[in-house]
């Protein structure tokens, strides 16, 4: 911790390598206002790795392309602050922005295949990465390159490097889009859902992949997924999405061991055993997420929630630390866990130990996982 609140809204550089402050993303479209993301607050520091978790249409894509500003606007409205190294990213200028992607954060996307240039070689598309930031020549570039393919698992890069994307399989691809994004040596690594089309053992090479690059660059990494068994596998934080909400945030331990919001114990819970051993996707909680362009001034989870309250009638709960868990980054949006009559901070007796939890068993997987289909194209 950096000894400031996160309550503390002041309009500040923080110490944090990335910190969102009351992000809103709204995309205008004939079917009315989608209120995508709203009110988000999340920071990511040096060497930690965030996974943001959420069913399909929760606002985790947009959210990570709101940091470096790939939501599309229009139709997407965007308002709220992104500080990144304590320069605000939504108001830098273009150039500043450019470089900031160029030679600070590193992407990966979920689909390899309309990431890479069908036409090109591997190996040209990682130099082309490479030399886009740095001033070198193309013989060490190429050197470079090949051993980028090597320290992501690509085993004999040297003759791979001439290969075309198709020659590839999927996960050599993923691996390909790792190296990618890690030429400029990123700062910060944002990954959404990369792995969602690997097979299990892949998937978890790559998972080893990010952590082991993490631990040598001490990079920052925000990876999204709907899937709780990555994130017992990669998170040291994780953010629970709900409806454009984070409803909350905790060490990976704490959201395994003790999840406090209704919906994230519903998530975890209405399965036998815990998520993290089985390795299993989200399970569905039955009732499906509200209308993002029809959304009432209440919680949104509240139709869904089996602790509803008349008081979750009255807005989105603000955040709430629960008391006692010695996790000073647990933060929960839902008024069980606000006991204090302006309580904005610690509650004195955490109300909802053995509070019941959602039976989702018989809903819909659909509903929460897009099976590597994506809402955004
Ligand atoms: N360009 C856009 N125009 C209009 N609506 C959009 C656009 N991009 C996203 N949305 C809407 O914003 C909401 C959040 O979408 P987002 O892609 O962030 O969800 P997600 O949590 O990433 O879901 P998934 O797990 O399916 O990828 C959805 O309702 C989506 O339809
Ligand atoms: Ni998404």
């Amino acid at each position: 911790m950096d000894g400031q609140s996160h309550f503390d809204t002041t309009e500040s550089a923080t110490d944090h390598l990335l910190q969102i402050e009351d992000l809103d993303v709204t995309f205008r479209t004939k079917r009315g206002d989608v209120e995508a993301v709203n009110g988000i607050d999340l920071h990511v520091d040096a060497g930690e790795i965030l996974c943001l978790v959420g069913e399909s249409g929760s606002g985790k894509s947009v959210t990570a392309q709101s940091i470096i500003d790939l939501v599309p606007q229009p139709p997407g409205e965007i308002s709220g602050r992104v500080w990144y190294k304590g320069q605000d990213l939504r108001t830098v200028n273009s150039a500043e922005l450019r470089r900031v992607r160029a030679d600070e954060v590193g992407f990966i996307f979920q689909d390899p295949m309309s990431s890479l240039n069908p036409v090109h070689t591997v190996g040209r598309q990682i130099v082309e990465a490479i030399r886009a930031q740095n001033d070198v020549s193309k013989s060490d570039a190429r050197e470079r390159a090949i051993e980028l393919m090597e320290r992501v698992g690509i085993s004999d890069a040297g003759s791979r490097f001439g290969d075309y994307p198709f020659e590839f399989s999927g996960g050599m691809r993923q691996r390909v889009m790792i190296a990618i994004a890690l030429a400029n040596e990123p700062d910060l690594l944002i990954a959404d859902e990369p792995t969602t089309a690997l097979d299990v053992t892949i998937q978890a090479q790559v998972l080893e992949l990010v952590r082991e690059l993490r631990d040598e660059l001490d990079m920052a990494v925000i990876w999204i997924t709907h899937d709780f068994g990555v994130v017992a596998e990669i998170a040291d934080h994780v953010a629970v999405m709900y409806a454009g909400n984070v409803v909350e945030t905790a060490d990976v331990y704490e959201v395994f061991d003790d999840p406090k919001h209704p919906y994230t114990r519903g998530l975890l819970e209405s399965i036998p055993g815990s998520a993290a051993e089985q390795g299993r996707r989200l399970t569905p909680v039955e009732g499906e997420p509200p209308d993002l362009t029809a959304l009432e001034p209440a919680c949104r989870f509240r139709d869904r929630c089996p602790d509803a309250m008349p008081r979750c009638e009255d807005g989105m709960p603000a955040t709430f630390v629960p008391d006692g868990d010695g996790d000073d980054r647990h933060e929960v949006r839902c008024y069980l866990y606000d006991d204090a009559p302006n309580a904005d901070g610690p509650t004195d007796d955490g109300p909802t130990a053995d509070a019941p939890i959602v039976d989702g068993s018989n809903g819909d997987l659909s509903t929460v996982d897009s099976g590597g289909e994506s809402s955004h194209e």
